[in-house]
């Protein structure tokens, strides 16, 4: 049976968690007084489902549910996991989580998403301080994966662990933040840089453009990798960090920045502000900004998963966890998957290179199937494709799920034959077929050779099975 996530405020970053838990097969139950709240989720969710499943190189688990409740009591009872994510207030906050505790389980995760409030804060007055916690997300919540765990010096360590153990099932990096400060780490650092930003803009210095500039062209893209302290050792040469410190550190003396001296915050600032930035982007919708986000981050994101770095290491390894074994089926369904953005080519689909990948994946995993795996590579043997032959039959697009079912056609001593079919999920059409013959290979030789008896015995009744099927 799924398991039930409880979201309390379905604004951007509650129907954000939404998306991401049900995306992950979970049961969602949400509460939101708002009577737009509905819509403005499924256009969210849709973004989401359009996205998430593009990082992964397997399906997702199957689909879960998202329903709307009138009342809290009924969007929490029964959860194993409550986010709240209503706005930033806290005399808000302590009531939504009176009317939580009422019905809620004790066992239950009582997460916060505050970007701001410290759990001590949020703890005062509640009937079970303990059971609430700071879990910080970061927008979009469905892509990035960084989660601010704060316990604060009264948050159980059964909830911690229990939280952990299901952001991380959901593909998410939890970040335990030892001790509790306002803003936590990341919004602490944000807000300097935002403040920074701000004193540019009202200083006349540079334009809400000139800035995002400064940091897409530059050095947003080596803290998506490296964050900062890694990049900034290897600006100190062969010396690393301590040259670095050395040759930079007395800067922090001289009017570099203006640090702590706030800009007044002014209706005039606020004009400034967003008159800059509907002249840069006003053109665009919202919806049509996040969708280029999105695009944007799988991108970067499969990037770094192909590099295993960074986040890109966590989906992969979040992706390795997913993926389940074949079944024995006739055929054989070897690859279940989503077309990415970044396998899209000048023609608005599918690129033809990525059906070779996507046929060779195949064959990678029937390898695996009949005990060909990593194991039995690393102990010298494998298989070469010899010869492929791809039709193209019919266009895919990226967000289509595509399978391809696989048979053997020929398994007889060195030399293997495969007959692959890629379809599209939604309407089963064919979308390209592939006449691919192996040779089994030792990697010693370089040259053909049988393969072990195991693998042998395997790839025989398959081909048996697919011949009389
Ligand atoms: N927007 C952002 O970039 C981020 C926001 N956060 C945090 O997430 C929380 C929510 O922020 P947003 O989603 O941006 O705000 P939002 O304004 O988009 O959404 C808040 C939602 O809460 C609902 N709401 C109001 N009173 C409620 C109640 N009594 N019970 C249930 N729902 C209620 C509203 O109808 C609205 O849909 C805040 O604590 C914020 O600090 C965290 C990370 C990023
Ligand atoms: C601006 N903010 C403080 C609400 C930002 C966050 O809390 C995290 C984010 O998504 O940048």
């Amino acid at each position: 049976m799924a398991r039930r996530a409880a979201i309390i405020g379905g604004g951007v970053i509650g129907g954000g968690w939404a998306a991401r838990f049900a995306l992950m097969g979970w049961e969602v139950r949400v509460f939101d007084p708002d009577p737009e709240a509905k819509r403005k989720i499924s256009e969210v969710v849709a973004g989401a489902a359009r996205a998430l499943p593009m990082l992964y190189e397997t399906s997702m688990p199957p689909l879960g549910s998202i329903s709307f409740h009138a009342t809290v009591a009924e969007a929490v009872e029964g959860a194993d996991y409550i986010q709240e994510s209503v706005p930033e207030r806290l005399d808000l906050k302590h009531k939504v989580y009176a009317e939580i505790q009422k019905t809620a389980s004790d066992s239950a995760v009582l997460a916060s998403s505050t970007s701001g409030f410290k759990p001590s804060e949020l703890q005062e007055g509640a009937a079970r301080p303990g059971q609430i916690i700071v879990a910080h997300p970061f927008n979009p919540v469905y892509l990035l994966p960084l989660v601010e765990l704060v316990p604060g010096p009264q948050g159980a360590p059964e909830i911690v662990t229990t939280a952990r153990s299901i952001l991380t099932e959901i593909g998410m990096f939890p970040l335990h933040v030892r001790a509790e400060i306002d803003a936590h780490i990341a919004d602490r650092f944000l807000e300097a840089v935002w403040r920074e930003a701000l004193w540019l803009v009202k200083d006349g210095i540079a334009t809400t453009e000139e800035i995002d500039n400064a940091i897409r062209y530059g050095f947003g893209l080596r803290w998506a990798q490296m964050g900062l302290f890694e990049t900034y050792r290897v600006a100190g040469g062969e010396a690393g960090m301590r040259h670095f410190m050395a040759q930079f550190g007395p800067a922090l003396e001289w009017p570099w920045t203006k640090l702590m001296d706030v800009p007044e915050f002014t209706d005039e600032l606020v004009d400034l502000i967003a008159g800059q930035s509907d002249a840069q982007s006003g053109h665009l919708s919202i919806r049509a900004l996040e969708r280029l986000r999105d695009d944007n981050l799988v991108a970067i994101l499969r990037a770094l998963k192909g590099q295993e770095a960074g986040a890109g290491k966590l989906i992969a390894d979040h992706d390795a966890q997913m993926r389940a074994p074949l079944e024995g089926s006739v055929p054989l369904v070897t690859v279940r998957r989503v077309v990415p953005v970044d396998w899209t080519d000048v023609n608005g689909h599918m690129n033809e290179g990525r059906y070779g990948q996507v046929f060779s994946d195949a064959s990678e995993e029937l390898m695996i199937h009949v005990g060909a795996d990593r194991a039995y590579i690393d102990a010298g043997h494998s298989y070469f494709t010899a010869e492929a032959n791809v039709k193209y039959l019919s266009e895919t697009h990226a967000g289509e799920t595509i399978f391809v079912e696989t048979k053997v056609l020929l398994g007889e001593g060195k030399k293997l034959r495969l007959w692959h079919e890629m379809k599209r999920a939604q309407d089963g059409e064919l979308l390209a077929t592939c006449d691919q013959f192996l040779l089994h290979v030792s990697l010693d030789t370089r040259r053909s050779c049988p393969p072990l008896n195991h693998v042998r015995d395997r790839v025989e009744h398959l081909a048996r099975m697919h011949a009389e099927a």
